[in-house]
């Protein structure tokens, strides 16, 4: 008779630290299992603890309390298919990233991550101890072989495994999105179905944890790279792949096949479900912001309406005597196409206030920034206050272009627990919002059709701080400033690389001046949503104080 194994694949979104939480969606999965024949459950990368954990787990209470959390699951779990689990496993004063196989109401395998990411927001080698490469285990007909996450980005544990008489790869996964990463992991698990001639599962997490968003979009291959079944992307899915016996080994019969966005949405997805999770796993059921009636805090206030809800999203205009009808009418365009409340705070008065208090101290000086920066810090103030009082979270609105040169007032627009355009270049704010205007999905909580209005999108960006401001009296175009970005950060080139482009050597030298002179910003600023492999925190990481500069020598 023809041998069959059906596995259930987990796609779903854990809570880091909240190791009973965690539990539960795992029992309510492996029940999934069972009513569906299943012969094992098998979730992604550490999913008891949630990730990524950073240096919790560097606390042996937190390690000890997530081991046993998976030997009670283990003896919960007896009657029905076998479980396999993500966590760490403490030995003697050695710390892994493991993956636990239960059987029959007991632990039978552990396998133990063999090569630990250490580069863009991974620092694994700090926290773990290397495994050793672990053989495959038996469940049922079929011996498995589980290359942890990075460990199937090398071909020499698969291989190992292969030798050692597994019969299909089943990788977990703690992959985080940035754009374009499907296309990478796909060529790497292609690569090892063509090395060893086996069948492989790439099973991802979903849901957001900080900066990152883990996007799911989990999938089979037979060997040989051919695509058996393909999970969506950032949903929470439960999905049976049946393998059948042959001749030739064993073979994943064909499943749904779910169709991959474009960049332009998964990106935008990746905002939302960051603010959504950020909320919901830290308690906020509300957030406000400033909507000041430009383009930055229209796409935020878009993103948290599609998030939260319109109902959970207050808009707050703080106008002053800089601030135009137009912008007044724009704020309250957006307000009202998202159907979000939008409140009134006069912030002049206040501004006097501190004016006067100030005026002994700053006779004889000339009124500049200073002034400018006091109507942004009582923005900051205001908003702040509203939070306190009613428990809405502010959302802070820097796009990655402004980030990077320091162009906002610490302590005043800087205010905010987070961030979700930050790893946003401007020009990119723009196509965002065009494409949300075109595009809705039924993820989305705000509604459909135009919700930033063209105008918001067509005029010169401007910060109101002084008559007559444009962001181009101190900025280049956005559109040269942002391909000059992009190579002094994403690609970290030379100043002479950028010049070779056909840009100023002088704007080149002044912008990288911008980014250097502004890291103390970063350092202080809210987190926010990564969308590439080069997002301000932990993918780059410079120093504050730094006198160095890219300038000819000798
Ligand atoms: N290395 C360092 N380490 C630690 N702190 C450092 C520092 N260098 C300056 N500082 C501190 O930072 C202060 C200067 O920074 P900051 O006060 O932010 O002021 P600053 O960067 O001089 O001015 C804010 C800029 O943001 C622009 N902007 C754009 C868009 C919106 C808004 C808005 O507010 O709505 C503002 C605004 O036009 C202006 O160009 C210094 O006075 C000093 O206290
Ligand atoms: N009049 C205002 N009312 C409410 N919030 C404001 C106002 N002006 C500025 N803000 C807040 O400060 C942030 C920085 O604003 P500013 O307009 O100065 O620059 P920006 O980067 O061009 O942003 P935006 O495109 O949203 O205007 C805004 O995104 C908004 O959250
Ligand atoms: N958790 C991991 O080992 C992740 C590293 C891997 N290269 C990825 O991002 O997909």
């Amino acid at each position: 008779m023809t041998q069959r194994f059906r596995l259930t694949l987990a796609q779903l979104n854990p809570t880091v630290g909240d190791l009973e939480g965690n539990a539960a969606r795992i029992r309510d999965a492996w029940a999934a299992g069972r009513d569906a024949g299943a012969d094992m459950v098998a979730f992604p990368e550490m999913f008891v603890t949630g990730y990524q954990v950073q240096d919790l787990v560097l606390k042996p209470a937190f390690v000890q309390a997530a081991m046993e959390q998976v030997e009670q699951l283990a003896a919960e779990c007896a009657d029905g298919p076998a479980l396999g689990i993500g966590a760490p496993y403490a030995f003697g004063d050695k710390l892994y990233n493991a993956y636990w196989i239960c059987r029959d109401g007991a632990v039978v395998a552990r396998v133990l991550k063999h090569w630990l990411p250490n580069d863009t927001v991974f620092d694994e080698v700090r926290l773990y101890d290397r495994g050793p490469i672990s053989g495959p285990y038996s469940i049922g007909p079929v011996r498995i072989g589980t290359p942890i996450c990075e460990d199937a980005w090398y071909d020499d544990v698969s291989e190992a495994l292969a030798e050692s008489g597994a019969q299909i790869l089943l990788v977990p996964n703690g992959s985080p999105y940035f754009r374009d990463r499907f296309d990478t992991r796909l060529s790497h698990m292609v690569a090892r179905t063509v090395e060893t001639g086996l069948p492989l599962v790439y099973l991802n997490m979903v849901g957001a944890q900080d900066d990152q968003v883990f996007d799911g979009g989990s999938f089979v291959l037979n060997p040989h790279g051919a695509l058996a079944l393909q999970m969506p992307v950032f949903d929470e899915t439960i999905a049976h792949v049946d393998f059948v016996e042959s001749d030739e080994g064993w073979r994943a019969e064909e499943g749904p096949r779910a169709v991959l966005p474009d960049a332009w949405e998964q990106d935008y997805r990746a905002m939302v479900e960051a603010v959504r999770d950020y909320c919901r796993k830290s308690g906020f059921a509300k957030v406000l912001l400033g909507l000041s009636g430009g383009i930055d805090s229209a796409l935020v206030a878009v993103i948290a309406a599609d998030a939260l809800g319109p109902e959970n999203v207050r808009c707050v205009m703080l106008p002053t005597e800089y601030t135009s009808q137009a912008s007044l009418d724009d704020a309250a365009a957006v307000a009202d196409a998202l159907g979000c409340r939008l409140d009134e705070v006069a912030i002049d008065g206040p501004r006097q206030a501190v004016t006067d208090a100030l005026a002994h101290l700053f006779a004889g000086h000339a009124p500049d920034l200073t002034e400018e920066n006091i109507q942004s810090r009582l923005r900051g103030l205001s908003l702040m206050a509203l939070s306190n009082k009613f428990g809405e979270m502010l959302l802070t609105t820097g796009n990655k272009s402004e980030v990077a040169v320091g162009y906002a007032t610490i302590y005043g627009d800087m205010a905010g627990g987070y961030n979700p355009i930050k790893d946003l270049y401007k020009t990119r704010v723009f196509e965002t919002c065009r494409w949300r205007n075109a595009n809705h999905r039924d993820w989305m909580k705000g509604p459909e059709g135009v919700v930033v209005p063209p105008r918001v999108i067509d005029k010169p960006p401007t910060a109101e701080l002084r008559e007559d401001q444009k962001d181009e009296d101190s900025l280049p175009p956005y559109s040269v400033l942002d391909v000059i970005l992009e190579q002094l950060i994403d690609r970290e080139a030379s100043i002479d690389e950028v010049v070779q482009l056909g840009h100023e050597r002088a704007l080149v030298e002044k912008v990288e001046s911008l980014i250097y002179a502004s890291e103390y910003k970063r350092f202080q600023s809210a987190p926010g949503t990564r969308l590439t492999p080069r997002a301000f925190w932990l993918d780059r990481r410079y120093p504050i104080v730094n006198r160095w500069r890219d300038r000819p020598r000798g």
